[in-house]
């Protein structure tokens, strides 16, 4: 071990500390030594005084005094709050200055000093030798912890094994020998933890350097694994999470008292320490999963008002396991909300203030009877006081909380309870979403262009890309035969996959219905589905959705811009990888979106935000639209049911009307890429006519039935040869002459035709040549002729007659009638 002086005012653990066990065995033993030490000094102050002397036998009758009201709770809480005090005044010694080394001397022997006031203590019962032995173990501990470099540990770690330990010993003890036996034994955990702190120091000091990573991390958001969750934003001002540690310091500091008014026995306390311990590292382990839809700041915010209910009603239960669970639920709460943010803010400030709003709200002795009805009333406590007083003021501090806390504010109350527990981006049926990309972009590598396998896990079969897939099966459907495949070669060339987008207005069901439309093709056989939305479906995209839809937003064109980014992303990362390698994309939300709301909504212009995206996604354009259409205004009660709204969701009556205009204007323009969805009626009517509608695309018809052609570009129609449904990805680049249309405004992707206007397949295209016989993708089953570029005359009728045919729907269900 190297010497360190004070020419090292700033000694780091490297050279000095040992094994990366020796800091956890130093405060498990503090954790056991405090609390015994804690609960010896409120318990021989309240019976006997703070300097008053007690043999052992007497502690059995503390609960006795404690009954018959000869307990003085006062002076037992001043001698609590004592213990916590002097133990935490080493905070102020210059560990720093010292040196690592000498420090760790000093703590060896403050250790010592500990262990012999605490033997003792077996025999001289006082309260001021508690107290004293506790700030001499919390020299000890601190300057431990001064030399550490990563003093940050998550508490349950260290402090889980004593804590579980206090309450079997002393509810065993308690079990044999009586409630008394309890106070009893909590002078020989005194002794244990003073022991333990002991060797953990002498761990230190003989020990070996640690190896990287041994040191456990505080376990803050940010070194959360990834997850698909809504991400949290760094906070510079975390008073919500202050006033969330505020709360946890005040129910644990409280649970001695609270304890003691109810005149059960120290297992009681170490009951509730121990659910206090557990709710918060289950909290703050769930934490970055929990409510995934949820954004992070309301979830924080509910945290807190969830917190300040369940601490109203642990103050008015006056029954020992119901404080326990409520006090541990509280503390799950407070893990929940503070993992929920990135920060960077100091847990003590916040739970010290409580510890210390706690004493002193008990050391007010506020107590009153409070009248429930004729025959009963309610004795408030000057603990049950304390309680009241800190849950109110988390309450307040929470729906304050919910309008104030983040960084960009939130509005609104409603929980969308569905939506706060569903994951929000990316879903397969295992894996997260970017272990799906991870994997994706390993195997495309991998796989060779035109393999069946890669296509669909159901389709490699030794049987081979040949076979002829048996028509009407979704899954076979999406098979591509190797010579087509293979020519599928070609930078920016588009896969074998399918790439569905679901479009529409706010409220219209996508969110509800792309999970049930992916279970559905999932049951049908297709391997792998990945859903995912927009803006948001990536990690980096759930920060630009955040920048977007959080508040107010950002001007239209930043928006217009913002969305485009996350696209960007969202396709080079996520899209495009699965889609090539063959699975099935479905999108809630895409360029139309865009186009709909920023270029029509906005009236930023189409050729401009169409450009934009097609840049973005270097021309990636979905195989199949599907727009779910609804009046808006018979949105209205959906969306205040759902509750959480962003500031595009509140935009007015015109607004969303241009909105719906525009997505039926996309799909009147490519009729054949585009199926409008009547969105009315019940979620399972809905899903019915999604699936019908891309079952429908996806089947073909029996007559549709395009070979590949011999040089492996294209398929001529044959009657022979096998059914071809493929869904290529669509990522030509714009050729000359081709104007643009639908997503983006993609290069046509139609079939192309032979000289007998036999319709021609090209699966992949690419970097097809300008010009305006440019090779073209087709998604359908059924080849079709190249539609014709609509005339607007032609393009506002076929608009016309969607509409009325969606105003008709909503008109049949308003009368009642079927559709
Ligand atoms: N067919 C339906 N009938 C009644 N309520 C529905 C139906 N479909 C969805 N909902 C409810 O309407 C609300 C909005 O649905 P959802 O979030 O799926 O729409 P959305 O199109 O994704 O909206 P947004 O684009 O604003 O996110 C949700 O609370 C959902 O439970
Ligand atoms: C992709 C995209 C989205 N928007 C708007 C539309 C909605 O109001 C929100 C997204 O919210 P959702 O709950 O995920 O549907 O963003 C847009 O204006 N432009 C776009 O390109």
């Amino acid at each position: 071990m190297s010497e360190q002086g004070s020419a090292n005012p700033a000694p780091a653990l490297g050279a000095q500390q040992p094994a990366a066990v020796a800091p956890v065995v130093v405060e498990a033993g503090a954790w056991l030594a405090m609390l015994a030490l804690a609960g010896l000094a409120f318990s021989l102050a309240g019976a006997f005084g703070l300097t008053g002397r007690a043999d052992p036998s007497m502690l059995t009758g503390i609960r006795e005094a404690a009954a018959g009201g000869d307990f003085a709770l006062r002076t037992a809480v001043i001698a609590y709050a004592l213990v916590g005090i002097v133990a935490a005044a080493g905070v102020f010694l210059p560990v720093r200055r010292w040196g690592g080394s000498l420090s760790l001397r000093i703590a060896a022997g403050a250790a010592l000093v500990a262990a012999v006031l605490s033997f003792v203590l077996l025999f001289v019962l006082t309260a001021w030798l508690s107290i004293l032995t506790a700030a001499v173990a919390g020299i000890a501990v601190v300057m431990v912890l001064g030399v550490l470099s990563n003093p940050h540990r998550k508490p349950w770690r260290s402090a889980g094994i004593p804590v579980v330990l206090l309450l079997v010993v002393t509810y065993g003890a308690q079990l044999l020998g009586g409630v008394g036996a309890g106070h009893t034994v909590l002078r020989w955990m005194a002794v244990l933890g003073c022991l333990v702190v002991l060797v953990g120091v002498l761990l230190l000091l003989t020990g070996r350097a640690p190896q990287p990573g041994e040191a456990p991390q505080i376990g803050a958001f940010p070194s959360a694994p990834r997850m698909s969750v809504r991400e949290a934003v760094p906070v510079k001002n975390a008073w919500a999470c202050h006033f969330l540690f505020f709360v946890l310091g005040a129910v644990g500091i409280l649970a001695q008292p609270a304890v003691a008014e109810l005149g059960f026995g120290q297992a009681g306390t170490a009951l509730i320490v121990c659910a206090v311990l557990l709710g918060w590292a289950v909290g703050f382990e769930t934490g970055p999963t929990f409510a995934p839809g949820m954004s992070r700041p309301r979830l924080t915010s509910f945290a807190l008002i969830a917190a300040g209910v369940l601490t109203i009603g642990a103050g008015a239960l006056t029954e020992l396991s119901g404080k326990a669970v409520l006090s541990g639920a509280v503390a799950f709460l407070v893990g929940l909300g503070v993992r929920a943010q990135d920060y960077a803010f100091s847990r003590r400030v916040g739970a010290g203030l409580g510890m210390l709003a706690g004493l002193l709200l008990t050391l007010a002795g506020v107590s009153a009877e409070i009248p429930l009805s004729d025959a009963a009333s309610w004795n408030l406590t000057s603990t049950e006081f304390a309680y009241e007083v800190v849950g109110v003021v988390a309450l307040i501090a929470g729906i304050a909380a919910l309008f104030a806390f983040g960084p960009h504010g939130i509005h609104g109350i409603g929980v969308d309870v569905v939506h706060a527990f569903r994951i929000p981006a990316v879903r397969t049926e295992d894996r997260t979403a970017s272990e799906a990309t991870e994997d994706t972009l390993r195997s495309t590598d991998a796989a060779a262009p035109g393999s069946s396998e890669a296509l669909l896990g159901s389709t490699g079969d030794d049987a081979g890309p040949a076979s002829p897939p048996a028509p009407g099966d979704l899954s076979s459907a999406l098979t591509v035969p190797t010579a087509s495949a293979a020519s599928a070669g070609g930078a920016g060339g588009a896969g074998r996959g399918l790439f569905i987008a679901l479009e529409g207005g706010d409220g219209t069901g996508k969110s509800t219905q792309i999970h049930l439309l992916a279970e559905a093709l999932r049951e049908r056989g297709i391997t792998e589905v990945v859903t995912t939305r927009e803006p948001g479906g990536t990690e980096p995209g759930g920060r630009l959705r955040s920048v977007v839809l959080d508040g107010d937003g950002v001007s239209p064109r930043a928006e217009a811009l913002v969305f485009a980014a996350d696209r960007a992303h969202h396709v080079a990362t996520l899209v495009r990888p699965i889609v090539e390698r063959g699975g099935v994309v479905i999108t809630d939300r895409y360029i139309d979106s865009s186009r709909a709301y920023q270029a029509a909504g906005r009236a930023l212009g189409d050729e401009e935000i169409a450009a934009l995206s097609r840049w973005a996604t270097e021309g990636l354009v979905p195989d199949l639209t599907l727009v779910l259409d609804a009046d808006p205004a018979s949105l209205a009660g959906r969306l205040s049911a759902r509750g959480e709204q962003n500031h595009l969701d509140r935009e007015d009556a015109a607004f969303r009307e241009t909105v719906r205009r525009s997505f039926l204007e996309y799909a009147a323009q490519e009729p054949e890429r585009y199926r409008v969805i009547d969105a009315g009626g019940s979620v399972d009517d809905v899903a019915a006519r999604l699936l019908e509608a891309v079952t429908a695309v996806l089947d073909g018809a029996p007559a549709a039935r395009p070979a590949p052609a011999e040089d492996g570009t294209a398929g001529t129609y044959s009657d022979e040869a096998p059914t071809v449904v493929s869904p290529a990805v669509r990522s030509a680049q714009p050729s000359a002459g081709s104007p643009h249309q639908g997503d983006g405004g993609r290069a046509a992707a139609q079939p192309l035709r032979d000289a007998d206007e036999a319709p021609t397949l090209v699966h992949r295209v690419a970097a097809p040549p300008a010009g305006p016989t440019a090779p073209e993708a087709d998604t359908a089953a059924e080849p079709k002729p190249a539609a014709p570029r609509q005339t607007s005359r032609e393009r506002l009728r076929a608009q016309a007659e969607i509409e009325r045919q969606a105003r008709e729907r909503l008109r049949s269900q308003r009368d009642g009638r079927q559709p």
